[in-house]
Parts: C-alpha cells; structure tokens; sequence
C-alpha cells in the first residue's frame, strides 16, 4: 500500500496494524503538526446533543460496546477512534439506529431515541455518510441532490412533481455542490467522478437533510494524501454549524479536526478529551500507539 493511502479497514485486532496507521497517515505522535486544528477557532461549545448513558451491545454473548457513556456537545467535531476491532462501528451503528442496543440508553438534544430506526433517526437530523460508497452510477451529481432533497420532504418520491418544487431543489442541490466543491462536476454521472469525489457527493447528500448530528463513517478511508487534505478542508467547512461525529484510523485527520476525542478499547471508553491530551495519554499510548512510539 502506497505511503499516503489510509486502509480501509476490514479486519480486528491487530494492534501493530494500528500503528501503522499512524506512520501511513504521516504523522507521528511526537512531530503531528497541529497548529490549527480545528479546535483552536472554535467558539465556545453548546451542551451534550447526543449522550448515551451505559450503552451496550452484545451480539451472541460478545460484548463489542460495554457500558459507553458519551456526551457529544452541540456544534463540536467529536472523533471515535480505536484499535482495530475496539467497537467504533458498532457504536456508530447504536448511535444512527443501524442496530439495537442490548441495554443503556441514547438521548438525542433531551429526547430518548434508543432502538429507533434509522429512518426515524434521519427524521431526527441524524445524518450519516457511509464508508462504502452507495451512489447509483448512471445518475448525475445534481440527480442524487434532487432525489435527497425530495425524499428529506418527508413525501416520498413522485414522478410528478411541481415546478416550483423541482426550481427549490435545483436552488438547493446546487448550494450543497458548490459547499462541497462539486460545482463544476454537477452534471456528469457519479459514476465519472473520482473517489474522492463520490466521497464528497455522499456528503452533500448527508447534507440534503439539514442534519443536525452529521455522523461520518472513515470519511478518509481510502484516499490518496491530496485527497485527504481536501476532504479535511471540506469537513471543516460543512462542520461550521453542526455537530459531527467520525471514525477515522488517520491520526492526522483526528487531529486536525475534532474538539474531542473518545478512544475505545475492547469495547469500553478508555480515555476522553481533546487530541494533544489524549495522544500523550500514557493508557493510550500503551493500548494503541505503543509500537509507534518505539520507532
Ligand atoms: N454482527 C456481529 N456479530 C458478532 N460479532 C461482531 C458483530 N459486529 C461486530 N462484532 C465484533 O465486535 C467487535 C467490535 O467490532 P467493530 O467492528 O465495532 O470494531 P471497530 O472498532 O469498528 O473495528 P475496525 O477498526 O476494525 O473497523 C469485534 O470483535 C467484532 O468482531
């Protein structure tokens, strides 16, 4: 794998492989420049909107999420992050209705959304962009905007449609381009465009829904180093005014984009704060950067 490439990551505990991320991403934890993250112009944090109080789930008496209790504050970018196999996409997958908790509780701005579906979640503003790119080839940038918008309506979608609704999402798809920098790119099939840009059309499509919880799912994953620079950029962009939650295995990405930081271990929440406390965090360093440290 090329220097500059992230995994995708399939498999689980491999705790060397962790740390190999670490140097793929090319930083390390001693040299990582983080000047400006995002965290150093942040105006100052709301309250929790999402929290989950002993969240757990088990799947044939595995325990993969054990007793989480987490507090995501309004208007933050919080990372998930972890050795491979510590419970991130499970936790992801509790927190957007994905799966079902096996017990404890997710309250979303006051309100109990544990086990609701994901469609109910999505009425909520919860918003999530997936890993695996799920758009469909044939159609254009713009089409995908349209049909998100129109589904976001709540009525389904419809072969007839008014022209006055259909002039909305046109105005508004082509806002959410320009956000992501699809402009120029609106018109040709998503199928045509690069990765890293489907990637950021899946964003916009995530978008479509005014979420208020943005929640992305390795948003980097796979990505060449130029790639990766954007994508930072862009999620710092479309992060001005939400709140957004990712997983990402690039210490860089971490870094240079979240106010907090929650690492897992097998399943439990081993340390909580901002980047620079949680890297130099000896527990972490043991669990997760360990070999790297040693390089
Ligand atoms: N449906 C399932 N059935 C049984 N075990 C599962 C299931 N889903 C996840 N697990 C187990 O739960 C643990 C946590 O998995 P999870 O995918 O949440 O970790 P992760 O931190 O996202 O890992 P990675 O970084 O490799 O993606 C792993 O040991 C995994 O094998």
């Amino acid at each position: 794998m090329p220097a500059a490439q992230v995994p995708s990551v399939a498999g689980h505990g491999d705790g060397a492989r962790c740390a190999s991320v670490w140097r793929w991403s090319g930083v390390k934890a001693a040299d990582a420049d983080h000047t400006s993250t995002r965290a150093d112009h942040r105006p100052s944090l709301g309250g929790a909107l999402l929290t989950t109080s002993g969240l757990t789930k088990s799947f044939r008496g595995f325990t993969a999420v054990n007793g989480v209790d987490l507090q995501v504050r309004e208007g933050s970018v919080h990372a998930l992050v972890g050795p491979n196999g510590a419970g991130k996409t499970t936790l992801f997958n509790l927190l957007t209705g994905f799966l079902a908790p096996s017990s404890g509780t997710v309250t979303l701005a006051g309100q109990d959304v544990t086990g609701l579906p994901p469609e109910k979640m999505a009425h909520l503003g919860v918003a999530r962009s997936f890993q695996i790119t799920s758009l469909f080839d044939q159609l254009t940038a713009t089409e995908h905007l349209e049909l998100a918008l129109q589904s976001s309506t709540g009525q389904g979608l419809k072969f007839w449609r008014s022209d006055v609704l259909m002039g909305r999402f046109a105005d508004r798809s082509a806002e959410l381009l320009e956000e992501v920098g699809l402009s120029d790119q609106a018109h040709e099939p998503a199928g045509a465009l690069a990765y890293g840009r489907k990637r950021a059309l899946e964003l916009a499509i995530a978008l479509a829904l005014e979420p208020r919880l943005l929640l992305l799912d390795e948003p980097t994953a796979g990505m060449g180093i130029e790639d990766v620079s954007r994508t930072i950029e862009l999620v710092r962009r479309v992060a001005v005014g939400r709140t957004v939650v990712f997983v990402d295995h690039n210490m860089h990405v971490v870094g240079s984009l979240a106010d907090q930081v929650t690492v897992l271990q097998q399943g439990r929440v081993l340390a909580e704060g901002p980047y620079d406390a949680v890297r130099t965090d000896p527990r972490v360093i043991t669990a997760y950067l360990g070999e790297e440290q040693d390089d």
